[in-house]
């Protein structure tokens, strides 16, 4: 355990400057009895745009994830559990409470932890409710996916219970080479055998604020279909977990420093057409939906998010100048940043 400096806000930190990774899941392993929810697959494509990947695997049968996959303290495999969640110094109230960071020495043992936390969420969400709801953004995080598709988590997960979206994408047609959903399909999506009809892409053929509408939608339909959760204290839709990247600003999903789409307190998912990263026209889910997650992945890796990072971490004295990094506090979920040492390099105490 490393402690920060007075100066940085008291916030548990996990730190692996070892071969090992860190096994993140600090969270209640309780899984309840499958639900009854019904998820119907033929209902749902009625009202989303779902697409085949380019390839498939087999479908494999499932079995359940092998024992070393999920975290207990007393287990010391080479991705061993190192630390646990810690309650927070003081002062940060329940969202301080709500977070975690672990930072990697190599972003290979950031792939390891990352497949087997998301691995283990979806197991717990699928023996919870029958269904495991999971957002993609785009960036360097669909890379750092990519040992999900491998042994053991290709056979272990039950993919068939995944529910894939996006949390942001960019309103682009779906082969162009900007698309985040080419990117998650590409890197990992057409690896795995999710069924088609379960991996919800915008509709490429309408504009920004059409392809938002749309999308909002396709997500009131799963929820009243079951599929997607409501949190019963945000009043939004609730997803399992939401996988996150994060620019050299501090913009996540596509709600970027400054930009009006940060207050936006109604919709659940909002469009800008002046992005300040390439291509300009995006949809976005918005803080609401976001801050509504049962479990935020962040990937934050390299020198060019240390700044960012350093200010995330730091006290804030207004809540007028906050990064949109900062305003990512979980009502009622775990974020856990996923970092290497040049992403956390201004944190003084690291
Ligand atoms: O489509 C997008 O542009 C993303 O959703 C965006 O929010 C991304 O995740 C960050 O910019 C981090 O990207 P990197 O990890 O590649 O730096």
């Amino acid at each position: 355990m490393v402690h920060l400096s007075p100066s940085t806000r008291s916030f548990p930190v996990c730190s692996t400057f070892h071969a090992a990774a860190v096994d993140t899941m600090s969270t209640s392993a309780t899984a309840a009895a499958a639900s009854s929810t019904s998820l119907s697959s033929s209902a749902t494509r009625r009202y989303c745009r779902s697409s085949s990947p380019a390839s498939r695997v087999p479908v494999t049968l499932r079995r359940s994830l092998p024992s070393r996959l999920v975290s207990s303290p007393s287990s010391r495999s080479p991705v061993a559990p190192v630390c646990a969640t810690a309650s927070p110094g003081g002062g940060g109230g329940m969202a301080e409470a709500r977070k975690k960071l672990l930072i990697f020495d190599a972003e290979e043992y950031l792939a390891e932890s990352l497949a087997k936390y998301t691995a283990r969420l979806s197991e717990e969400s699928a023996a919870e409710r029958g269904a495991f709801t999971v957002a993609l953004s785009g960036g360097s995080l669909i890379k750092a996916l990519r040992k999900l598709a491998e042994p053991p988590y290709l056979e272990a997960v039950d993919w068939s219970k995944w529910h894939v979206f996006w949390v942001d994408e960019r309103v682009v047609p779906k082969d162009h080479a900007d698309s985040n959903y080419r990117l998650a399909m590409d890197g990992f999506l057409s690896k795995v055998p999710i069924p088609a009809s379960q991996i919800y892409a915008i509709n490429d053929a309408l504009s920004a604020a059409g392809a938002a509408d749309d999308y909002e939608t396709c997500l009131k339909q799963l929820v009243k279909d079951g599929v997607i959760a409501m949190s019963q204290i945000t009043g939004f839709p609730k997803f399992d977990l939401m996988l996150l990247g994060m620019g050299p600003d501090g913009h996540v999903a596509s709600l970027f420093p400054g930009h009006p789409i940060v207050n936006e307190k109604q919709k659940w998912v909002s469009y800008i057409k002046d992005s300040p990263k390439p291509p300009p026209e995006r949809i976005t889910f918005t803080f609401p939906m976001v801050n509504s997650s049962a479990h935020i992945g962040l990937v934050v890796t390299g020198a060019g998010k240390a700044g960012a990072v350093h200010k995330a971490f730091s006290d804030k004295q207004s809540s007028s100048d906050l990064l949109p990094v900062e305003m990512v506090s979980l009502q009622e979920g775990m974020l856990t940043w996923f970092t290497d040492k040049p992403a956390v390099s201004m944190l003084s105490s690291i």
